[in-house]
């Protein structure tokens, strides 16, 4: 697939969403990718999902022992992959603000792809690789669905994405008037 058909997959979701958004790592945005509005449609997220692992296969030599998903975005994306690699999916999640496997076990030098929805800065990517590589694993490359740096993160593994969207992003005192003007909202998980 290639970054108009994902867009158009996102659209058709109705996941484009516009107005004045804080995004996890603290930049605002007047665009949001409700990622969710998409993985509600099991054809939809499998169309994506699939044509992840289809990169991923073609991108990462040697053997993976398993996906990994950030949640809350990246728990039905890194499990529909998981599907089409035919390699178990497991998730880190948020335990006082840090990203932790709480529900499964890792054995050292376990060899995994972690699989986000959407990456802005990197910054969720960055936390779950540290996590993964406090715990021995090897993490192999990063993947996502939709790349808003379109390619400037890095993060330190190779960065597979399925489309690469630029996006504009501000700090929050360095706001637009436009953006300024609108209230602001916080779709995500971090800190709630
Ligand atoms: O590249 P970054 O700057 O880290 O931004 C991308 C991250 O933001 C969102 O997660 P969020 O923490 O908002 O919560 P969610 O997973 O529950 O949507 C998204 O799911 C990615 O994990
Ligand atoms: O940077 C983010 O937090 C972010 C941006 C976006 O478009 N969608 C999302 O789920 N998170
Ligand atoms: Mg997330």
């Amino acid at each position: 697939m290639n970054t108009a058909e994902v867009l158009d997959v996102f659209r058709s979701a109705g996941a484009v969403l516009e107005g004045h958004f804080i995004l996890t790592s603290g930049l605002r945005s007047p665009v949001f990718l409700q990622k969710a509005r998409v993985f509600m449609h099991a054809d939809k997220t499998e169309k994506l999902c699939k044509a992840l692992a289809q990169r991923i296969r073609a991108e990462v030599d040697g053997k993976i022992d398993y996906v990994v998903g950030p949640a809350i975005g990246g728990l039905i994306p890194a499990y529909e992959t998981s599907r089409h690699l035919g390699v178990p999916a497991v998730w880190v999640e948020r335990e006082q603000g840090e990203f932790r496997l709480r529900r499964f076990e890792m054995e050292k030098g376990a060899r995994v792809v972690i699989v986000e929805d959407i990456v802005t800065t990197g910054l969720s990517i960055r936390e779950t690789i540290a996590c993964l590589r406090d715990l021995g694993a090897e993490v192999a490359a990063a993947a996502c669905i939709i790349d808003r740096s379109a390619g400037k993160t890095d993060v330190g593994v190779p960065l597979i994405a399925l489309a690469e969207y630029e996006v504009p992003a501000y700090p929050a005192d360095a706001l637009p008037p436009e953006l300024a003007a609108i209230p602001a909202v916080k779709p995500g998980s971090r800190n709630i």
